[in-house]
């Protein structure tokens, strides 16, 4: 790589949090990937606007090279890049920090807007059951209580990373009573409830929803017991790729996130697999809650051709980087 090409150690540790889940869950991932590109655009030392491009194109890059499935992160790393326009270094790196500033503003727009939506789902004294730790989630359910709403929850610990525990935590903070289950618990609370919320990594052109490994066998579940599954996402979960064709990569963890490698070698050393996510066909879906209203999911491609067009390049690779 051109030695003129810098990218800040800030971008490498937010990139470094990303890999390891420091940072973690799809919209605290997009919101720290658009800063770490603010970052290097406002700590770029370039001399030329094509050094100060390539720097971002480098810089999003490594951001982009964390985690493959959560398609908010190159999405971000998409929008921020667009709003990269300038003949001078100095217009770029304000261009670029307005761009940065405006994808997070609006990022936490559209999560109050869908808060809004997805509460108007939620009737006083419903009971929800809830998969790993979503924000999106969380909107609804903030906002539901804020209009009065008695609520109580049934969290999933979400093996294996137990991010139910944050759900618990952060609903407890709402004042929602928690009960907490094992994953595999999960079919036989289903009765009573009257919603699973689940929040959503991905979300693909025929309206599959990518999200934490479980959701998929929650979601058949929930459709056998006639309970509705709502997905809360915004729309820069829609993955564009899918609109052509691509499949949406789904990442394998670490073994060491389910088991020790004293615990392996003591039952035999069996091949041990990880994926963080699964994919839920749109049948077992009910409603697909954003902040631009609440879709059957089948009808979500209409709403990615309306906001994405036809274009679905990635801008760190463009040629000559
Ligand atoms: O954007 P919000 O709704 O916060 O989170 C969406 C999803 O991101 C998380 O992934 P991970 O914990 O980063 O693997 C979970 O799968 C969660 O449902």
């Amino acid at each position: 790589m051109d030695p003129h090409i810098r990218v800040r150690p800030e971008v490498r540790r937010v990139a470094d949090d990303i890999g390891t889940m420091e940072i973690r869950g799809a919209a605290k991932i997009a919101d720290a990937a658009a800063s770490a590109l603010r970052t290097q655009a406002v700590e770029s030392e370039a001399e030329t606007p094509e050094t100060f491009r390539a720097e971002l194109r480098a810089a999003a890059r490594a951001l982009h090279d964390t985690r493959p499935t959560a398609v908010s992160l190159p999405n971000a790393l998409r929008y921020v890049l667009h709003g990269m326009e300038g003949a001078t270094v100095e217009d770029l790196r304000s261009n670029t920090v307005a761009a940065a500033d405006r994808f997070c503003d609006r990022l936490e727009r559209s999560q109050t807007d869908l808060g809004a939506v997805g509460a108007n789902r939620l009737k006083d004294g419903d009971r929800i059951m809830t998969h790993c730790h979503s924000t999106a989630v969380l909107a609804c359910v903030e906002a539901a209580v804020e209009q009065g709403k008695e609520l109580t929850a049934i969290v999933k610990e979400t093996r294996p990373r137990n991010q139910g525990h944050i759900t618990a935590e952060r609903l407890h903070e709402l004042g929602v009573p928690v009960t907490l289950i094992v994953d595999s618990a999960a079919r036989r609370y289903l009765n009573d409830v009257d919603h699973v919320m689940v929040g959503a990594d991905s979300i693909a052109a025929d309206g599959s929803v990518i999200n934490k490994i479980g959701t998929s066998g929650l979601a058949v579940n929930a459709r056998d017991r006639g309970t509705p599954v709502v997905v809360a996402a915004q729309t820069f979960k829609l993955h564009p790729g899918t609109l052509t064709g691509q499949s949406v990569d789904i990442e394998m963890r670490d073994e060491s996130e389910i088991i020790s490698p004293e615990e392996k070698a003591a039952i035999g050393d069996p091949t041990v697999v990880n994926p963080a996510f699964d994919v839920t066909p749109p049948r077992y879906i009910d409603a697909i809650v954003t902040e631009r209203g609440q879709f059957p999911p089948e009808s979500i491609v209409m709403l990615m051709r309306e906001l994405f067009g036809e274009q679905t390049t990635e801008p760190w690779l463009e040629s000559g980087q």
